[in-house]
């Protein structure tokens, strides 16, 4: 039995009078690349808000590794694990690509403010294993000759896997990708296929919005399809790909797409 890494349990999320999330339950394997999809609307992002603590559930709960999280702030759930980006790219415009990705792997220090002023052995040590892995995840994602260019400069594409790059510095188990691929043409999308498969394979598990169906379909493991913040369907590619449900909410809308 493959163990779950997240479980989703009966979350609902209600921001006023709007149910966003209607009683949602998935869940995703350890080393699973798992898609979620829904039309726009669905719940998807806020579905991603409250795993990474933006929002609380109005109620049910939600396991990592075993351990609820629902509660815990922001910062304890990437310290706990669990790294994400974001669709509108939010990188620090003035700050180079290595400076980004070593923001992310400051999550991971375990030294606190002060040996940090005092540059004591052990906060040095950690700054220097933080630049290792910093240069190390920006070789992985091809884009370590731009090291010290400033995220403002980097191309489009570049800047969306410097994004990845600073998630995987903060050492996370499960990785949370909204969206990658707005914005990127097809060949970009198929590089960025490849490279998502080529995340999982160094141990991560990916949790992938993502509205190019031809990527979804491509790179993920299991699908959760969601409407109206409710889950509609869930099963492997094939299984989603025939579903008339998922057809009549989703392919149908953009069969262009969905070919
Ligand atoms: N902070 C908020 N306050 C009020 N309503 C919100 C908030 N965030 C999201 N919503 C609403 O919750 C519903 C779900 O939105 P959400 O952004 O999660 O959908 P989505 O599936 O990610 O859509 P898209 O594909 O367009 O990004 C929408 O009706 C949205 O307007």
């Amino acid at each position: 039995m493959p163990e779950a890494i997240l479980d989703v349990q009966n979350v609902t999320l209600k921001f006023g009078g709007l149910t966003a999330l209607d009683d949602v339950s998935f869940h995703i394997n350890e080393g699973e690349i798992l898609g979620l999809i829904g039309p726009n609307g669905a719940g998807k992002t806020t579905c991603f808000n409250a795993v990474t603590g933006v929002y609380r559930p109005t109620s049910g709960n939600i396991l990592f590794q075993g351990a609820s999280i629902v509660g815990l702030k922001k910062h304890a759930i990437t310290k706990s694990g669990i790294a994400r980006t974001f669709q509108n790219i939010r990188l620090f415009p003035t700050m180079t690509a290595l400076e980004n990705v070593l923001v992310g792997a400051d999550a991971q220090h375990s030294t606190g403010m002060l040996s940090a002023l005092f540059r004591l052995p052990k906060h040095r040590r950690e700054e220097k294993d933080g630049h290792d892995r910093a240069m190390e995840v920006l070789r992985f994602m091809g884009i370590h000759r731009k090291a010290d260019e400033l995220a403002a400069n980097l191309s489009y594409g570049d800047q969306r896997r410097l994004e990845i790059a600073r998630a995987m510095a903060t050492g996370p188990k499960l990785i949370c990708l909204d969206e990658p691929a707005a914005g990127f043409n097809p060949a970009e999308k198929v590089e960025l296929m490849n490279l998502i498969r080529k995340v999982r394979d160094q141990g991560y598990t990916v949790l992938l919005i993502e509205h190019d169906m031809r990527l979804v379909m491509g790179v993920t493991d299991r699908i959760v399809v969601l409407e109206f913040g409710r889950k509609i369907a869930e099963g492997v590619p094939a299984e989603i790909r025939d579903n008339p449900a998922v057809i009549a909410a989703y392919l149908g809308v953009d069969e262009e797409d969905a070919s």
